[in-house]
C-alpha cells in the first residue's frame, strides 16, 4: 500500500512562549499528539536568538508596514524556537492548528487553536507557519541551512 506523501513546514514558537518552558512542553505534546489533526514529526528543532538584522531579513516582505518595527522588536526580545515539522499536508494542518493571525479573531472563530489559547496581541501572536511549499523551503533553509529541502522531498517521493 502507498503511504501518503509527507510535506515539510517551518514552525516558530515565538519569544513570549519560550519565556515559560512549561508552556513549550505542553505545546510540543500537542504538536506530536497522535490524532488526525496533530501527529507532526519534529524533524529539526533549534533555539534561536536574533539580532535586529536577522529579524529584518526574515520579515523583509513586511518592511514599511506599520507593524514592522514592533514585529522586529518582539522577535528580538528573547530566544524563540524554530521547528521543522513533517506530516501529510503539514502546511495546511499547522496553520489550522495555530489558527488566525490575530488572537482575538482566533478566540471568536477558532477557540481551540494555539493562537486562541496562547496569543497575546496582533503582533505578539506567539506562532508562525509557512504558507506554501516555496516559502517553507526558503524559511527552513534560513534557520537550518544544513537541511537540503529538495533532497528531503526527493527522498520522500521514493
Ligand atoms: N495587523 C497587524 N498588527 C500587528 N502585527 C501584525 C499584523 N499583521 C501581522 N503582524 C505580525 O507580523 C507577522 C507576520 O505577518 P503575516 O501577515 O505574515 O502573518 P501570518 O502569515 O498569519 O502569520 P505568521 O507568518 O506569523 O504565521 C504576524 O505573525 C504578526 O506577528
Amino acid at each position: 500500500m502507498l503511504l501518503p506523501r509527507r510535506q515539510l513546514t517551518l514552525a516558530l514558537l515565538k519569544p513570549d512562549l519560550c519565556a515559560n518552558p512549561n508552556t513549550i512542553s505542553k505545546i510540543i505534546s500537542r504538536i506530536t499528539a497522535t490524532n488526525q489533526h496533530n501527529n507532526f514529526e519534529i524533524i529539526r528543532q533549534r533555539e534561536i536568538l536574533w539580532r535586529q538584522q536577522d529579524a529584518e531579513a526574515f520579515y523583509a516582505e513586511h518592511r514599511g508596514r506599520f507593524f514592522f518595527e514592533r514585529l522586529c522588536g518582539y522577535m528580538t526580545s528573547g530566544p524563540f524556537m524554530a521547528l521543522v515539522l513533517a506530516r501529510q499536508d503539514a502546511i495546511k494542518e499547522w496553520r489550522a492548528l495555530i489558527g488566525p493571525t490575530h488572537p482575538w479573531r482566533a478566540r471568536i472563530n477558532a477557540p481551540n487553536t494555539l493562537r486562541s489559547l496562547y496569543g497575546l496581541t496582533d503582533t505578539r501572536n506567539s506562532f508562525h507557519g509557512s504558507d506554501s511549499d516555496e516559502t517553507a523551503k526558503r524559511e527552513i533553509e534560513f534557520f537550518f541551512p544544513e537541511l537540503d529541502v529538495d533532497a528531503w522531498r526527493r527522498q520522500e517521493e521514493k
